[in-house]
C-alpha cells in the first residue's frame, strides 16, 4: 500500500478548475516533490492530502485513511508545516514545541530538534519576535516534533539563508533515513534535484510529468547544454540543421543550444569547417531548471 494515494483529484473555485484530475502515489520512505509554476494548484493538492480542503472529486488516502472522514487519525500520523497565521503571536518557541509534541502519541524529543534547527537560543522568544527565517525553522520543527510517519512541507526553505537551507536539507534527509515519507512542495530546483526521489511537475492543475529528477532531465528536450561565443557569425540554417538539436538561443553574441552528444560533436565539426573559434566554450549537463521550463512551457 502506498503511504499517500491521490487519484483523479479535482477542486474548482468559482467554476474554475485549479486541480483538474491529479493522480500520484507516494511510497514509504520516499521524498516526493511537487513542482510547478505559481498558481499551478500545488498547495491546493497538498491541502487536500492534509485534510484542510475538501476535494470536489477524486480519492485521497494517507496510510489508507481518508483525510476528511478520518481527520483525527490522519492528524496523528501526519506532520504539516504551518502557515504563519496559524500560530499565536505570544507563544514562545518552547511552548509551541511542547504544545505540538502533546498532540501526538509518541512525540520526538524537541530539544535536539530545536538544536539542529538553530532554535536552542530562542526557546523563550515569543513567536511574534522571531525573524522570518526563525519562524520558518520553527514551522519545520513543529512539523517533525510529533514523529510523524508522513510529513508535508510546503515551501520548506523559502526565506532561509543558504546555510540554514543546507542544514534543513540535511535534516530532511536524516528524517527520511528514519523511514518517514516526505511530500515536498518547492520552487527551488536545486532543492528538488538534491532531495526528491521522484517529482510530479504540475501545471494548470494537471500533472505535466512524473519521474525521477534525472528522468525529467532526460525526457526534457535536451540533456546537454552547449554555449560559446563564435569568433565570426555562424549561419542560422547550419545551426538549425544540427542533429538532435532541442533548443537554440542567441544573447549578446553568445550562442546557447541544447541537444545530445551528437549535437556537441556536430557543433565542433561545423566550427572547424568554417575556421571559427568558439570562445568560452562550455558543455554542461542540462539541469532540472532546463527540464522544468521545457515541461511547463510544453504543457501551457
Ligand atoms: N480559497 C480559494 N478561493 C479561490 N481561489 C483560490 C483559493 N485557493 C486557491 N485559489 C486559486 O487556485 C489557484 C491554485 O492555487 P494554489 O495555491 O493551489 O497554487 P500553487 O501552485 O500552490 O501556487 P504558488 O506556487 O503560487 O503557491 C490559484 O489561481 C489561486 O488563486
Amino acid at each position: 500500500m502506498s503511504v499517500i494515494e491521490v487519484s483523479e483529484l479535482r477542486k474548482s473555485y468559482g467554476g474554475r478548475a485549479v486541480v483538474d484530475g491529479v493522480s500520484f502515489a507516494v511510497e514509504e520512505g520516499e521524498i516526493f516533490g511537487i513542482l510547478g509554476p505559481n498558481g499551478a494548484g500545488k498547495t491546493t493538492t497538498v491541502e487536500c492530502v492534509e485534510g484542510l480542503r475538501v476535494p470536489d472529486a477524486g480519492r485521497v488516502r494517507v496510510t489508507g485513511l481518508d483525510p476528511i472522514a478520518d481527520h483525527e487519525k490522519v492528524a496523528r500520523v501526519l506532520g504539516a508545516q504551518l502557515q504563519e497565521s496559524e500560530l499565536q503571536a505570544k507563544l514562545t518557541v518552547r511552548e509551541a514545541l511542547e504544545l505540538y509534541a502533546s498532540f501526538y502519541p509518541s512525540p520526538a524529543d524537541w530539544r535536539p530538534l530545536a538544536e539542529r534547527l538553530g532554535l536552542a537560543e530562542k526557546l523563550t522568544t515569543r513567536f511574534a519576535k522571531l525573524s522570518g527565517g526563525q519562524k520558518q525553522r520553527l514551522f519545520i520543527a513543529l512539523a517533525l516534533v510529533g514523529n510523524p510517519r508522513v510529513v508535508v512541507l510546503d515551501e520548506l526553505t523559502t526565506g532561509l539563508d543558504p546555510r540554514a537551507r543546507r542544514d534543513t536539507w540535511q535534516l530532511i534527509e536524516d528524517v527520511r533515513a528514519g523511514g518517514v515519507t516526505v511530500l515536498l512542495v518547492t520552487h527551488f530546483m536545486e532543492e528538488a534535484q538534491r532531495l526528491c526521489d521522484r517529482i510530479a511537475v504540475i501545471d494548470g492543475g494537471r500533472i505535466a510529468a512524473l519521474d525521477t529528477p534525472d528522468g525529467l532531465i532526460r525526457r526534457s528536450a535536451g540533456s546537454t547544454v552547449i554555449s560559446f561565443t563564435p569568433s565570426a557569425p555562424l549561419d542560422e540554417g547550419d545551426l538549425n540543421a544540427l542533429p538532435e538539436l532541442a533548443s537554440l538561443a542567441h544573447k549578446d553574441g553568445r550562442i546557447t543550444l541544447s541537444g545530445t552528444d551528437a549535437t556537441v560533436n556536430a557543433v565542433i565539426t561545423l566550427l572547424a569547417r568554417h575556421h571559427i573559434t568558439a570562445h568560452q566554450l562550455r558543455v554542461t549537463d542540462a539541469t532540472l531548471d532546463d527540464a522544468f521550463l521545457d515541461l511547463t512551457e510544453a504543457a501551457s
